[in-house]
């Protein structure tokens, strides 16, 4: 007999380098945190099988489906996954136990010769699929007075860095944290400022799923959960959720919290019941693919201190959506978002 308590717990995993970076680290923790010996059970997703380009497979979800069919059907207890890969809507058979802390959410480039963005040649080949990056990228582009021309590429960090290596591009466009969890961040030439780029909404951060019945488990993991991570990243999920209904243009954004925060006074009294609150800051684009036009906001809000409420960031994202989708951002249809 096996003590449910005591079995290793199955992780769930990609099979690929960063999918498989991503779990060891997270099963590592939980091996701490429970005592429990964390197994790594392979699962192969059609977004690693398919030569299609992600957009004609559907884009959101073909990384994770795989995943959450064997959560639910007991075959792994939890999964790992890169949050901006999952899509907004949450099913109800399965939950987010946690949101670490997060990786620096910003895209980086690697460029031949150590070139920065600004340094590129008229004309320089930079290679990425997503819309979302062209976009910005397109509109950077612009504002320097040349172009760039955007290569679509698939395959995974090695892959999109080898077009580089091999004198095909001249530059490719990835995710910092993907970088740093596969080792290779210092071969980044530039890391885009989000002034510039704004990454994928929840860039950076992981997931860690269960199905909703597997209620101690997910208490127990909750302890890897970090509430400033999931403040910002619920932000700028509602972004994408409402901007998503009204529009089918790529999005970018990003939340901070702002590090030090600040103590209201209540009606007691400047000492009386002070309050901590934190600011969390929300930034926003929608954009054509080719640059030439972007919609960009932001907000200002204040987080209480509350670790589990999450109706602020949530309202927020929903807000600012509107306020781009009155801006124009509805007016940028007919582009497939990803
Ligand atoms: N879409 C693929 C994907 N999903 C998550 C990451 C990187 C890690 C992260 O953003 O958390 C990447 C690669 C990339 O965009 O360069």
């Amino acid at each position: 007999m096996t003590d449910s308590t005591t079995r290793a717990l199955r992780l769930g995993t990609r099979r690929s380098k960063l999918a498989m970076a991503q779990s060891g680290q997270v099963a590592e923790a939980v091996r701490e945190l429970t005592g429990r010996p964390v197994d790594l059970v392979e699962i192969t997703t059609y977004g690693d099988t398919s030569r299609e380009h992600l957009a004609q497979i559907g884009g959101t979800g073909v990384f994770v489906s795989a995943l959450r069919d064997a959560l639910l059907a007991g075959e792994i207890d939890f999964a790992v996954h890169s949050l901006k890969d999952l899509p907004t809507a949450q099913p109800e058979t399965l939950t987010l136990a946690a949101i670490p802390v997060r990786e620096d959410p910003r895209d980086a480039l690697i460029a031949r010769d150590g070139l920065r963005f600004e340094q590129l040649p008229d004309g320089a080949r930079v290679g990425t699929g997503s819309p979302r990056r062209m976009a910005q990228l397109n509109a950077w582009a612009r504002s320097l007075g040349r172009r760039v021309e955007t290569v679509p590429i698939r395959g995974n960090i090695d892959t999109r860095i080898g077009f580089v290596e091999k004198g095909e591009l001249d530059a490719v466009v990835l995710a910092a944290a993907g970088l740093t969890r596969i080792g290779r961040i210092d071969e980044a030439t530039q890391l885009l400022s989000p002034d510039v780029v704004l990454p994928a909404p929840g860039q950076g951060a992981l997931a860690i799923e269960c199905a909703a019945v597997n209620a101690d488990l997910i208490a127990r993991l909750a302890e890897l959960d970090d509430p400033d991570t999931r403040a910002a990243v619920t932000a700028e999920r509602s972004l994408l959720a409402a901007l998503e209904a009204g529009c089918s243009a790529p999005v970018g954004a990003l939340a901070d919290l702002s590090p030090s925060s600040r103590l209201r006074a209540s009606r007691g009294g400047p000492k009386a019941d002070e309050q901590a609150v934190t600011e969390l800051h929300l930034r926003g684009v929608v954009g054509t693919t080719d640059g030439s036009t972007l919609v960009q906001m932001s907000t200002t809000g204040h987080v209480p201190a509350s670790p589990d409420d999450v109706s602020t960031p949530l309202n927020m994202g929903r807000e600012l959506a509107a306020e781009m989708l009155a801006k124009g951002a509805a007016g940028l249809m007919g582009e497939r978002a990803l």
